[in-house]
Parts: structure tokens; C-alpha cells; sequence
């Protein structure tokens, strides 16, 4: 099998200290593969959003090692000092409740992370007309967030998330706000996406309706793996 694209090592994270502590991750393991749609699964505060977020480089690790693509990013720290950056070229994030910008239309919400990324103008255009297309919303280029249905909003933010083709997409809930259809469609885009990129999508859920769609389940409990 191939490198994975995630990889963690005894990764902890505990939030607070004393007697406020809460240990969310406990001495985690997980890899992920190019090409896998792989749930995140687990009851209410078993760490499934603190993983995908310190993953993404948003939360810090108390301890452990993170690699990302092949490059080790986290070893006792942060070993890029530009998390900002790291999130842009490998990350793309899927939130529930897509999280557009209200006052951007459709294109300009996914030309912003192309601009922010440093491609040029005509590229990025190029991008965007390409993205829109893939995802079928290319009649909504011009729509505001407010103007979309849920459907077409979550395809939106999914083509945000594919515009600077990261190896890694992690989605928070991204289907609990849509009907069984239109969830089962977004779970046949990331699988097209973990396909045709190689990308490896993580996705955190309580979904009953898209459980059957993983590739991998890696289930918590506590903070820790329990098995699939
Ligand atoms: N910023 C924070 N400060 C303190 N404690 C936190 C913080 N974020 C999460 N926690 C705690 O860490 C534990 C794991 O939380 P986390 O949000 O990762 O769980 P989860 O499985 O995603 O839960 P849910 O399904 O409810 O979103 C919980 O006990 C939670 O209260």
C-alpha cells in the first residue's frame, strides 16, 4: 500500500490544566491513505473535531508527531512556521454549515482562496470556471450564498475546498443538514475527489444516512481508537 497522506504518532491533546484538564486525544495513531474516504466516528466529546482540527492546524498538539503529504509538520512543535500557509497548500476544510463568505458571490467565494494562495488572475479565472463546472453550479456563479439551496451552498464550499487541489480534505458534518439525496451526492464527490486526486477525505460525522459510504471507519471513544 502506498505512504499515507496522514499520519499521526502518539499524538495527545488536552485542553486546560489541573483540575479544568480535559484530555480530548489520548496518544492517537491513525493513518490515512491517497484515494480514501475514511469517517471519523464516535458519541458526542469523544475528540472526533479536535483530530480533524489538529489535522488541519488549527489546534495545537500537546504531544506527538504529524505528517502531512510526506512532510513531517508537527514534532513536539511546529516545525513550519507558517501554519497559515500549510493550511492553504495542503488543506481543504468542508464545515455543515458551508461557512461562504454572504457578502462574495459564488465565483468570487473560491476565487479568495486562489488570490489568498498567489495564483495569478487568469489562472484563478480559469480555476474557478472549472471547478463550478465539476460541481454543477456553474449557472450560480453570480448567485450570493443567500440566493443558494442547501445543496447547491455545500457544492459551493466543496469546490472552495478543491480550488488549490489540496491532498487532504477535511469535512466537519458536512452532510447533517442535507436530505438523504443530496447527501448521498456530496458523499459521491468526495469519493470522486479521493479518486481522481488521490487525495485522502476525512470526514467527522453522526450521520446515520452516510455511514455505509466509508471506505475506512476509525471510531473514538474517550480520545482514543476503539476499532472500526
Ligand atoms: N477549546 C476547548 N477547550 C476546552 N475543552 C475543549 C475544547 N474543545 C473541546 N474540548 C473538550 O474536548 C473533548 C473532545 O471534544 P471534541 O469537540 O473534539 O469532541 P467531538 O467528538 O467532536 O464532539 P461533538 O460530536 O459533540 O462535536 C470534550 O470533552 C470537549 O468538551
Amino acid at each position: 500500500m502506498s505512504a499515507p497522506i496522514v499520519s499521526l504518532r502518539g499524538v495527545s491533546k488536552h485542553y486546560g490544566d489541573g483540575p479544568t484538564r480535559v484530555d480530548a486525544v489520548r496518544d492517537l495513531d491513525l493513518d490515512i491513505h491517497a484515494g480514501t474516504v475514511a469517517g471519523l466516528l464516535g458519541p458526542s466529546g469523544s475528540g472526533k473535531s479536535t483530530v480533524l482540527n489538529l489535522i488541519g492546524a488549527i489546534v495545537d498538539p500537546s504531544k506527538g508527531q504529524i505528517s502531512l503529504d510526506g512532510e513531517m509538520v508537527f514534532d513536539g512543535g511546529w516545525l513550519r512556521p507558517d501554519l497559515r500557509r500549510l493550511r492553504l497548500e495542503k488543506i481543504g476544510f468542508i464545515f455543515q454549515f458551508h461557512n461562504l463568505i454572504p457578502f462574495l458571490n459564488v465565483a468570487e467565494n473560491i476565487q479568495v482562496v486562489l488570490d489568498l494562495a498567489g495564483w495569478p488572475r487568469p489562472k484563478a479565472q480559469r480555476r474557478v470556471a472549472e471547478l463550478l463546472d465539476y460541481l454543477q453550479v456553474a449557472d450560480r456563479a453570480h448567485a450570493m450564498p443567500a440566493q443558494l439551496s442547501g445543496g447547491q451552498a455545500q457544492r459551493v464550499a466543496i469546490a472552495r475546498a478543491l480550488a488549490n487541489n489540496p491532498r487532504i480534505i477535511l469535512a466537519d458534518e458536512p452532510t447533517a443538514a442535507l436530505d438523504s439525496e443530496r447527501a448521498g451526492r456530496v458523499m459521491d464527490l468526495l469519493r470522486q475527489v479521493a479518486v481522481e486526486q488521490g487525495a485522502a477525505v476525512i470526514v467527522v460525522t453522526h450521520d446515520d444516512k452516510v455511514m455505509a459510504r466509508f471506505d475506512v471507519r476509525h471510531a473514538l471513544a474517550d480520545g482514543r481508537l476503539v476499532g472500526a
